[in-house]
């Protein structure tokens, strides 16, 4: 391991993250190695979750100095599959500072259910939970994005949609997962846990009421 790497997992933000990490997999949102985490460590670089790993069993050499320039990636290891989206997020906000992938049942079944590529979620105090939103009242959009195995064009399309409107600190991919971020790892996590629950509560509805 090189210096900069020692260094890196020195980092009491690396250490939070992997004690996350088991907070998440305890909810079951990280099934089979599913979903991927990271840390911005400077305005072109990260500590990403190497790729294929357990994410609830996380150490801090198991995330990887990873550093961009737009979508040229750079990293001695082999991080997340999925590393091109995180670093799109970091690049469309110089405040996002974390970033959580996972894959709750929940999240995936939603994702499936809607056929839009926005759902707007309104009427749950819970969703002042996202950063922003200060009333049951204002309508939250969710993004969603079909899933594909090309994470380069998907970060592609999300760069494009973000221009037509900033998401609001969480977007799906259909059939795949849920992505939220934030200006520090708490908020990153108060919005993982804000996300989850709006989608349970409407997954919950639909079985009574229907789709929309
Ligand atoms: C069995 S999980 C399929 C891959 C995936 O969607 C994921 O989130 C984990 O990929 P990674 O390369 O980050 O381990
Ligand atoms: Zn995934």
């Amino acid at each position: 391991m090189n210096s900069t790497a020692q260094l890196h997992q020195l980092n009491p933000n690396a250490i939070a993250l992997c004690a996350l990490g088991r907070w998440v997999a305890n909810r079951q949102w990280v099934p089979a190695t599913g979903g991927n985490f990271s840390i911005r460590t400077g305005d072109n670089s990260a500590l990403v979750t190497a790729s294929g790993k357990d994410k609830g069993e996380l150490s801090p050499q198991d995330l990887l100095p990873v550093s961009w320039q737009g979508q040229q990636l750079s990293c001695t290891g082999t991080p997340s599959a999925e590393t091109a989206l995180h670093a799109m997020l970091y690049q469309l906000n110089p405040a996002t500072k974390a970033v959580l992938h996972t894959h709750s049942v929940q999240a995936t079944v939603f994702s499936r259910l809607i056929a839009q590529n926005n759902y707007l979620f309104a009427g749950y105090e819970m969703q002042k939970a996202i950063t922003g939103i200060s009333s049951h009242e204002q309508l939250l959009p969710l993004a969603i994005f079909d899933n594909t195995q090309d994470i380069p064009a998907l970060a592609a399309e999300l760069n494009l949609r973000w221009h037509q409107q900033p998401l609001q600190y969480g977007l799906l991919v259909r059939g795949h997962g849920l992505y939220v971020w934030g200006n520090s790892l708490e908020q990153a996590k108060r919005h993982l846990e804000g996300w989850e629950f709006l989608i349970n509560c409407e997954l919950e509805r639909f079985k009574i009421a229907g789709l929309p």
